[in-house]
């Protein structure tokens, strides 16, 4: 069964189309424009009752949440493609904490710097500058721990790439990129080093063709 990633243009489902493609998961992806308000469309909010993408369909299976939806993946077909979650229960432990670390310490500035960097003006209400530099100073804060973890293994959950590692990917990309904030990436050597593995990896690349066409 194909799966169906509806909204696969915007970052938290460009997590979930990474990890199909290191898992080799065929889908498609169904476009949802956020702009035009289709995440609250009646017919969608049945699928979504946040209304927020992604979501995913796999037959009449249903989930959204994209870490749910990536820990089912890399669970469900762990002995096909890359392995995301460790060998044992301990490496697995270590690889939920920092995707736990990544979902409540790393996406809440960024997803901040991203609402009041690039998608103020265009969702109608004003940048806060107090919010950007609070983001900022709480990142910054966050890539100390990160490069201090690095310096000791080659990735978040050890010396294997995982979930916790691949979970970063697309608001790390608006870091480096949309946000201008790259600066913060490459004066820590160890989080440099990290950031240029993971997002060299060729399914990060191919998410990005697939999803930015
Ligand atoms: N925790 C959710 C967050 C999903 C989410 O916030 N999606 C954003 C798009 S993006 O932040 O992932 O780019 C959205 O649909 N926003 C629409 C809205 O908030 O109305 C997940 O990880 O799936």
């Amino acid at each position: 069964m194909v799966v169906k990633v509806y909204g696969a243009g915007y970052g938290s489902a460009k997590r979930v189309i990474a990890c199909l493609i290191e898992k080799e998961i065929e889908f498609e992806t169904i476009p949802i424009d956020l702009l035009k308000g289709e995440h609250k469309d009646p017919h969608f909010l049945q699928l979504q009752p946040f209304g927020v993408v992604p979501v995913i369909q796999d037959g009449d299976y249903t989930l959204f949440e994209s870490r749910a939806i990536i820990r089912y993946y890399a669970e469900k077909y762990k002995a096909q493609g890359t392995d995301l979650l460790g060998k044992t229960i301990e490496e697995r432990g270590v690889v939920e904490q920092w995707l736990e670390v990544e979902a409540h310490n790393f996406h809440p500035p960024v997803y901040n710097l991203v609402l009041h960097t690039l998608f103020s003006s265009k969702l109608g209400f004003p940048a806060d500058q107090k919010v950007i530099q609070e983001s900022e100073e709480k990142l910054g804060k966050v890539l100390d721990i990160y490069e201090e973890r690095l310096s000791k293994c080659k990735y978040l959950g050890g010396d294997f790439f995982s979930i916790a590692d691949l979970s970063h990917l697309p608001f790390a990309q608006y870091l480096v990129g949309d946000l201008g904030k790259e600066h913060m990436v490459r004066r820590r050597k160890n989080v440099s080093r990290w950031w240029d593995d993971i997002s060299n990896r060729p399914s990060w690349k191919k998410a990005l063709d697939v999803c930015n066409p």
